[in-house]
């Protein structure tokens, strides 16, 4: 391997003593405490890890949070009942709503019931609209957020002229990350499952984020060399009888050819946590003016 590794769990660590020191000053001016409340509907047990690991971070920085726990056969409208009292709550700053959800439950009108101020996942039409304008205050979906402070870990603050591809086009991660280097100067390609000659393409990125969903589909082929690669996916595989967590990026072999990697698990993951956590310090100061 000749890549640099882009330690995303020690990115986040000083991310969250960032926060930690602010929620303190808070603390000390007599100010109330940030609060996130959590909802987790059902027993997936990919979102209790990822909810318990949001828990836990608030617990280290201070940051307050709640934690609905609801049946996976709760009726939709009890949810909206819980979103609309957690909306109308002062004391209550952040709302995020663990996806996916269980079936019987239209994600859509969900997330439309959250308040836009209160939306630390960013995933309301009314941010995705502001992130699409350009508006610098709009609360960014926190993977492509941490991408953007991973990237920016490697490359300094200038991203202008980069070559940024995508792989993947989802609302949460994909397209808001094009529109985030969008923003920052970067040329950017969107590429997915219907994009002729997919690696040629990826081939020519300075800057590679990958959101697929499909262990280990980037190989070092796809990739120019030092080049930078972001790999967001997170995929329980069996290795020798045993789970394991691999990315979307075929880390040995991209290795070799990248100028930096970030790995899986230890990478993107805990900087969306504590983009989270960063998110719901900007929707507070925004709600308390
Ligand atoms: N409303 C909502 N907002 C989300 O932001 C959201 C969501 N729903 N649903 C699921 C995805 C996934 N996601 C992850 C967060 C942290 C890690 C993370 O900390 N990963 C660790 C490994 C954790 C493990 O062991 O599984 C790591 O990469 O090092 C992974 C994935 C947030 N998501
Ligand atoms: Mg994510």
């Amino acid at each position: 391997m000749q890549a640099t590794l882009i330690d995303g769990k020690a990115l986040a660590a000083a991310e969250l003593a960032q926060i930690k020191r602010e929620v303190n000053a808070l603390e000390e001016s007599g100010a109330p405490t940030p609060c996130l409340a959590v909802i987790l509907v059902g027993e997936d047990p990919a979102s209790q890890v990822y909810v318990r690991n949001k828990l836990l971070k608030c617990e280290q920085t201070g940051i307050r949070s709640h934690c609905y726990r609801l049946d996976s056969g709760v009726e939709q409208g009890e949810l909206l009942g819980l979103l609309a009292r957690l909306n109308a709550d002062p004391a209550v700053h952040g709302i995020l709503v663990q996806l996916p959800l269980p079936e019987q439950i239209d994600e859509a009108a969900v997330i439309a019931a959250i308040d836009p101020d209160k939306d630390v996942d960013g995933f309301h039409h009314e941010n995705m609209g502001r992130l699409l304008a350009g508006d610098p205050d709009v609360l960014v979906p926190c993977t492509p957020l941490g991408c953007l402070l991973l990237l920016k870990s490697v490359l300094g603050d200038s991203l202008a002229g980069q070559h940024l591809v995508v792989v993947g086009r989802s609302n949460i991660v994909g397209k808001p990350a094009a529109l985030l280097a969008l923003q920052h100067h970067c040329t950017v390609t969107i590429v997915h499952s219907r994009t002729q000659d997919i690696a040629a393409v990826c081939r020519r990125a300075d800057i590679l984020i990958v959101a697929v969903g499909r262990a280990r589909m980037v190989t070092e082929d796809w990739v120019k060399p030092g080049a930078v690669v972001l790999d967001v996916g997170i995929n329980r595989v069996e290795h020798e009888g045993r789970a394991r967590l691999v990315g979307d990026v075929d880390f040995d072999s991209v290795a070799k050819v990248a100028g930096a990697i970030t790995p899986v698990p230890g990478g993107v993951g805990p900087m969306t946590i504590a983009c989270l956590l960063r998110n719901t310090l900007q929707a507070y100061r925004h709600q308390r003016g």
